[in-house]
């Protein structure tokens, strides 16, 4: 079996790619060419830490693998006297026809990176693809997912300004004072306040574990797009129930939706359909001044196709 490291990940990393895996993923997703269940949950007794299990099989002859990843999501890791990351992963990826374990990938960079392309791609096609304007983007959250979509946000539009907001402020600061030097421009700016931020912004982008709204229905601009991706007391915590009724809301699949969006699904909110769909040119939003929303919960098929990039990627550039 194939040990492939964190380090080694990093190195064999690529935006574009990441970006084609992820619309694959999403697309094989709607084309039913995946297998996929609701993820399952282990909580650890009396606290808010889980060891979360995706297994999934995605066909596709680039991207297509049988894998599994396992992820905590331990927010109590932030209060530790060390700070560790919140959300680490191990992906193992196993031959389709033997079953026999092929690789280790490690799933910590994997993680950030799928989820921000995933948002990436939504945002191009539920939105960009329309010719909607990309002027100002609004992060809210500058923990490893914010840096993460700043990069791939940056890498894969070219917006004006790029506002990060964060509830604790220097974390915001540091990440805008070091994006500014990283790219050598200035269309970093850092917001005071999440309402600063998200008014007037074309994209929004919420990656938090608030468990309370930061994106007020009111402050959201006509025809805007939000991604949201954190995880909270619920995966919909972040963005103001009410705006949930009147926008177009768009997921990145069925089963995951109703096991995890439950409580949207109760109070009565109806999706318009996967992201894959949207990339197949079966569904669009017509009005230009509806909100839309990906509410993005995270697919096992992201990781397999992610794995399976990197694992291709690997035995290219090691092939003695
Ligand atoms: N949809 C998907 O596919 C995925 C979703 N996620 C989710 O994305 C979220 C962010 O992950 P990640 O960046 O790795 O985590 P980090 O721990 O690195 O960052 C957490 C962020 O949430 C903020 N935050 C925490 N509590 C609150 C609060 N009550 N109000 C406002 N902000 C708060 C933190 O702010 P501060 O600095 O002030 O503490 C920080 O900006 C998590 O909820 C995670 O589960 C992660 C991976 C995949
Ligand atoms: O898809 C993932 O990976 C995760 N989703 C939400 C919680 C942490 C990991």
């Amino acid at each position: 079996m194939i040990v492939i490291d964190e380090n080694m990940v990093l190195k064999l990393l690529d935006w574009d790619k990441t970006f084609q895996a992820m619309e694959v993923a999403m697309r094989r997703c709607t084309e039913k060419r995946i297998v996929q269940t609701a993820r399952s949950k282990t909580q650890v007794l009396d606290k808010p830490n889980l060891l979360v299990s995706m297994p999934g099989y995605l066909e596709d002859s680039t991207f297509g693998a049988l894998g599994c990843k396992l992820v905590t999501f331990f927010p109590t890791n932030s209060n530790l006297p060390k700070p560790l990351p919140t959300v680490m992963a191990s992906i193992l990826l196993f031959d389709e026809t033997t079953g026999l374990p092929k690789a280790y990938v490690g799933g910590f960079e994997i993680t950030k990176w799928r989820t921000a392309a995933a948002s990436a791609v939504a945002t191009q096609h539920i939105y960009a693809k329309r010719s909607k304007p990309l002027r100002v983007l609004a992060i809210l959250g500058a923990g490893e997912q914010g840096r993460a979509h700043a990069d791939c946000f940056k890498h894969c539009f070219n917006f004006q300004e790029i506002r990060v907001w964060n509830r604790t402020a220097s974390k915001a600061k540091s990440l805008v004072d070091e994006y500014n030097k990283k790219y050598n421009t200035n269309i970093f700016k850092h917001c005071e306040s999440n309402e600063k931020c998200v008014r007037g912004a074309d994209v929004i982008v919420a990656v938090t574990n608030t468990s309370e709204p930061i994106v007020m229905a009111d402050w959201v601009k006509a025809g805007a797009h939000i991604n949201s991706v954190g995880l909270g007391k619920t995966h919909h915590s972040e963005v103001e129930e009410k705006l949930y009724f009147d926008a177009d809301v768009y997921i990145d699949h069925w089963e995951g939706a109703r096991a995890e969006l439950s409580g949207l699904i109760k109070a009565g909110v109806q999706f318009k359909g996967e992201v894959g769909s949207v990339i197949a040119n079966e569904v669009q939003t017509e009005d230009a001044n509806r909100v839309t929303i990906f509410q993005s919960l995270g697919m096992a098929v992201e990781d397999c196709a992610m794995g399976r990039l990197i694992y291709d990627t690997y035995l290219k550039t090691h092939s003695n």
